[in-house]
């Protein structure tokens, strides 16, 4: 059955033990993941845990070593060329023409496309509009800010008005203000349907999405819900206030129970693994009165969820 054809909880991206090995290195492993229409769904993982590599496979632009994978009801490798009509695809690096202009590179891509004519200047104008692009319609791509390449580059990538929409880190060279415009324009996506996989090491914007994978050194660690992924996680939160942090978190690390003990100004965040039922009392029985002034149970973050589930445990 193809899983398109499905109508609730379409299935758009469906993978089943798909990996990529670099001779040695194993860059994707067993990686199964099931992304419904219309989410946002995120990677979220440090630098060279494998996102690009799940990316360039699920395009269709690299060959997995190992695995099932379907995208749009099509099977890959095997339709990986009538897929490419589908999907848009914002790389990692700025793949624009610089020496172009603006309105120079979307004519480009409409080409490509096979948009010609009326239909490409009347998209081309709708895009400029969209994307605030308009006064910077005659400037050089290579000229411009962070911000105005990344919304160029989406323009770009929607032009096709594709089904699903693969962005790889695409706020990681802009300023707070454009990353926080750039989601807006990615939930009108999603609210007319467009899919949209999204890579990212930012806790902020992971928290953003309808689901994620946390990736580790190519290996699938967690998935969900950021809400569902913050209720079972496998650990407690407890924040105390101390005059000597360091010290109190040197002693905090040596049990085994404490996940990892962070520090956020002037408190301590640890992470207390969750079979102690009482982690304040447990807590506080390890450490002599003076040397906290408050100590209490909070509510998980993402953050807490990675560091759980990767082993990053003395940050
Ligand atoms: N073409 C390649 N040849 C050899 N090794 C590769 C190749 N592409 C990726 N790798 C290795 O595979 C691993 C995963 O890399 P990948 O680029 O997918 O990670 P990433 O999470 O996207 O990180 P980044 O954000 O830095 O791009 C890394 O160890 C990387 O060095």
């Amino acid at each position: 059955m193809s899983i398109a054809t499905r109508d609730t909880n379409e299935l758009v991206i469906r993978s089943r033990g798909m990996a990529k090995n670099f001779g040695s290195v194993k860059a994707v492993q067993n990686l199964d993941l099931d992304i419904e229409r219309g989410k946002i769904y995120g990677f979220l993982g440090p630098n060279g845990c494998g996102k690009t590599t799940s990316i360039r496979m699920l395009t269709g632009l690299l060959t997995p070593s190992e695995g099932q994978v379907d995208v749009l009801g099509m099977r890959l490798p095997e339709q990986a060329s009538k897929l490419r009509y589908h999907i848009g695809y914002m790389t990692q690096v700025f793949s624009m023409y610089r020496d172009l202009t603006v309105r120079e590179n979307l004519s480009f891509v409409a080409k490509i496309y096979g948009i010609h004519g009326t239909a490409q200047s009347t998209r081309i104008d709708e895009l400029l509009q969209l994307y605030n692009l308009e006064e910077l319609a005659n400037h050089f791509a290579g000229l411009m800010s962070g911000g105005q390449r990344q919304r160029l580059a989406l323009a770009a990538a929607v032009l096709h008005k594709p089904q699903l929409l693969f962005l790889d880190e695409p706020t990681s060279a802009v300023d707070p203000e454009s990353r926080r415009d750039f989601w807006e324009k990615l939930f009108d996506l999603s609210e007319a349907g467009t899919t949209i996989l999204v890579s990212t090491h930012y806790m902020d914007e992971a928290e953003r999405c309808h689901a994620l994978a946390i990736l580790e050194h190519g290996i699938k660690r967690a998935d969900g819900s950021p809400q569902a992924l913050m209720e079972e996680m496998n650990a407690h939160v407890v924040e105390l206030q101390s005059d000597n942090n360091r010290q109190v978190k040197q002693a905090l690390i040596s049990h085994p129970e404490v996940i990892s003990a962070a520090q956020l100004g002037t408190r301590l965040r640890v992470l207390v693994d969750k079979t102690i039922e009482q982690p304040d009392t447990w807590l506080q029985n390890q450490l002599p009165s003076e040397d906290y002034r408050s100590l209490k149970r909070v509510r998980p973050s993402l953050e807490d969820v990675f560091v759980t589930c990767t082993g990053k445990g003395q940050g």
